[in-house]
């Protein structure tokens, strides 16, 4: 494994590899203490017997994740773009034949992700949502790097304005919390906006739910009428939640509820709610 002091230097590797496209999603961590700081993020407790990091670009963070796994330990990468798997394959060639690197070429939500034991990872944002709900529902703990104001709306509350589907969604796997903010400078090329690192550390959520894609659905068709209230929400959007009698649901729900609007029920809430339907509402359509 590399020592501390014999970390690559991010600019360096951006001219070696000759890459750094926007259209590609390719914006490069260049801020060293960023960089170190990003593993060190991980819970205390964490496993980190294998690390995986989504879109490796050009090994800034991939280096540093090799330089703080454990003895017999080992990293896995995936990165879409070929020039950079070919290039990560060369630049880290004694780790991968060490065995202590792998790196799979291809798009993360389309290959088959190992086992891994933790992520830490600076997301592409194009496909950022998409792959922390794919890393989310797998229950390892998470570093990841997302849109400030993406990383914002994950970690929200109930009557924040940010609190929305992607609140309760996030928090329904894991405590999150926002651990660094990240100028659009310590990148290159320079995003647009301003990024967070977010971390995940998983734990079951304070509620029972017996059919977790029905409550999600449920969330995600009330929060798509967020201006409305709750008893509106719920006969507006059968057909995205699938109630087949929403009448049914709103009819037993408590009336205090009703006449509340998504943005200020909590994820608890939520859960009876969605209990609640499958109760009255035998023709729910269950599962995902
Ligand atoms: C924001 S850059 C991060 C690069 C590097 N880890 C760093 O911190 O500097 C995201 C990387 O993900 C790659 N990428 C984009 N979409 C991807 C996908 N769907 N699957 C895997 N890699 C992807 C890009 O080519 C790019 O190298």
């Amino acid at each position: 494994m590399t020592g501390p002091d014999d970390l690559r230097d991010p600019d360096a590797l951006i001219r070696r590899a000759k890459r750094g496209n926007p259209e590609f999603d390719q914006h490069f961590l260049v801020d060293d203490r960023v960089l170190d700081r990003l593993p060190s993020y991980l819970p205390e407790s964490a496993d980190r017997s294998h690390v995986l990091e989504i879109g490796g670009g050009t090994g800034a963070l991939t280096d540093r994740l090799l330089a703080a796994a454990p003895d017999d330990g080992e990293v896995t990468v995936v990165e879409r773009d070929p020039d950079l798997v070919a290039f990560l394959r060369q630049e880290f060639a004694d780790a991968v034949d060490a065995g202590e690197l792998t790196v799979v070429a291809g798009d993360a939500l389309e290959v088959e992700l190992p086992e891994f034991s933790a992520s830490v990872s600076n997301l592409p944002y194009g496909a950022s949502s998409e792959i922390a709900f794919d890393l989310l529902p797998r229950k390892r703990p998470l570093v990841l790097m997302f849109q400030q104001e993406f990383a914002e709306r994950m970690v929200a509350e109930p009557g924040e304005d940010d609190y929305g589907r992607l609140s309760v969604s996030a928090q329904h796997y894991a405590d999150v919390e926002i651990v660094e903010h990240v100028p659009a400078d310590a990148f290159d090329p320079r995003p647009r906006v301003d990024s967070a690192v977010v971390r995940c550390t998983p734990r079951a959520p304070e509620y029972e739910v017996a059919d977790e894609a029905f409550f999600l659905r449920f969330v995600k068709a009330l929060f798509t009428q967020r201006r409305k209230t709750m008893r509106n929400a719920v006969r507006n959007t059968a057909h995205i939640s699938g109630l087949a009698d929403p009448d049914a649901v709103v009819d037993a729900a408590e009336e205090s509820l009703m006449s509340r609007r998504a943005g200020t029920v909590s994820p608890a809430e939520f859960a009876e709610l969605a209990a609640l339907a499958r109760q009255v509402d035998p023709g729910v359509e269950r599962g995902g």
